[in-house]
């Protein structure tokens, strides 16, 4: 499964980052598009990137296929999975913007530089299920969206395209977005203060140290936990000022919820675990990953793409952070 959280500096600098959980990895690789990058897409003709973006994608020929990725306005937009409940259009509508549903992270973030813009553009949008090419499927998805303001959430299902707007600024798997809202109704008593001691009858229970407040949260993989977690940690935690501090706060968030391999298997009776951890932020345009068996975190940045040539992409030297 996937988990993905946002949040702001001290001075409104956004972060958005994910976990990329499965079985297998798709040789997955971090790609910077430069602006101005031709863009083939399925149902619009002549595109060009109006903004460089960077992310984890497929290189598929010199085509990125973005599962989560930044531009340099400081939108970031994450694909997490959604089957069961993601329907996309069978074909594309007239009169409409008509995306891929393998196209939506491009697209967002090769076009807009909001959220706002974004939201205003979907109210015209329909995402197609189309094939990104032979025998990769259609993959079902919903998407995180943000920018130094908010964040939404897209889901696509058999009753239209739904916009939510993200107070938490989390999103894990199933069920729908509204749902996980609702659920988080579920733990309001969680808190991270100290715990008093307390008194039963002639009892004075004290606690045992920090962490009491916190009992009740989950700690499973399943998606609903995730999401649960993982709000709860990107709402207690304290706002942060460095580029540094903001990237350990990212990535130990997003341990919080990591899958750890033997902990659960998939449908298919393999082991799902964090592929990797990936971070977009918008301060410096850097993106920083780790991978599940070189949890070293490196990072790569848009100023990569500074002065290349818009017909390809650029393949990154990755730093060290
Ligand atoms: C598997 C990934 C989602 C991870 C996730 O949410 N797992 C949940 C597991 S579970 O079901 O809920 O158990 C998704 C995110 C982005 C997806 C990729 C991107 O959409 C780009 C292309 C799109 C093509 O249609 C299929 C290959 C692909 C390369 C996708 C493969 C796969 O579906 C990815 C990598």
């Amino acid at each position: 499964m996937c988990t993905s959280i946002r949040f702001t500096d001290n001075s409104g600098h956004m972060y958005l980052g994910r976990n990329l959980d499965w079985s297998f990895d798709y040789g997955q690789q971090v790609r910077v598009m430069p602006r101005g990058f031709h863009i083939p897409y399925s149902f619009i003709d002549d595109a060009t990137a109006a903004h460089a973006v960077i992310g984890m994608c497929i290189d598929y020929r010199n085509y990125p296929m973005f599962f989560d990725c930044g531009n340099d306005a400081g939108l970031a937009v994450a694909g997490l999975n959604f089957p069961g409940y993601a329907e996309y259009a069978e074909g594309p509508v007239d009169g409409k913007t008509n995306i891929a549903a393998y196209e939506f992270p491009l697209w967002v973030a090769a076009t807009f530089s909001t959220v706002d813009e974004v939201e205003a553009a979907l109210r015209d949008t329909v995402i197609v299920a189309k094939s990104a090419g032979e025998g990769l499927g259609v993959s079902l998805l919903h998407w995180i969206i943000g920018d130094s303001q908010r964040s939404i959430v897209v889901e696509v299902m058999a009753d239209g395209l739904h916009v939510y707007d993200d107070p938490v600024d989390t999103l894990a798997n199933q069920p729908t977005f509204p749902w996980h809202m609702e659920n988080l109704r579920t733990y309001i008593t969680a808190t991270s203060d100290f715990p008093q001691t307390a008194t039963w009858r002639g009892a004075e229970l004290k606690p045992y140290g920090a962490g009491a407040g916190m009992r009740g949260i989950p700690g499973d993989c399943y998606s609903p936990s995730r999401f649960v977690k993982a709000a709860y940690l990107n709402a207690n935690y304290p706002q942060k000022e460095s580029e540094t501090e903001n990237v350990v706060r990212m990535f130990r968030s997003l341990e919080g919820v990591v899958m750890i391999e033997g902990a659960s298997r998939m449908g298919d009776g393999k082991f799902e675990k964090t592929i990797y951890t990936g971070c977009f932020s918008a301060r410096t345009g850097n993106y920083y990953y780790a991978m599940y068996g070189d949890p070293s975190i490196r990072y790569v940045s848009l100023m990569d793409a500074e002065g290349a040539s818009p017909d390809r992409l650029v393949v990154p030297e990755p730093r060290r952070s």
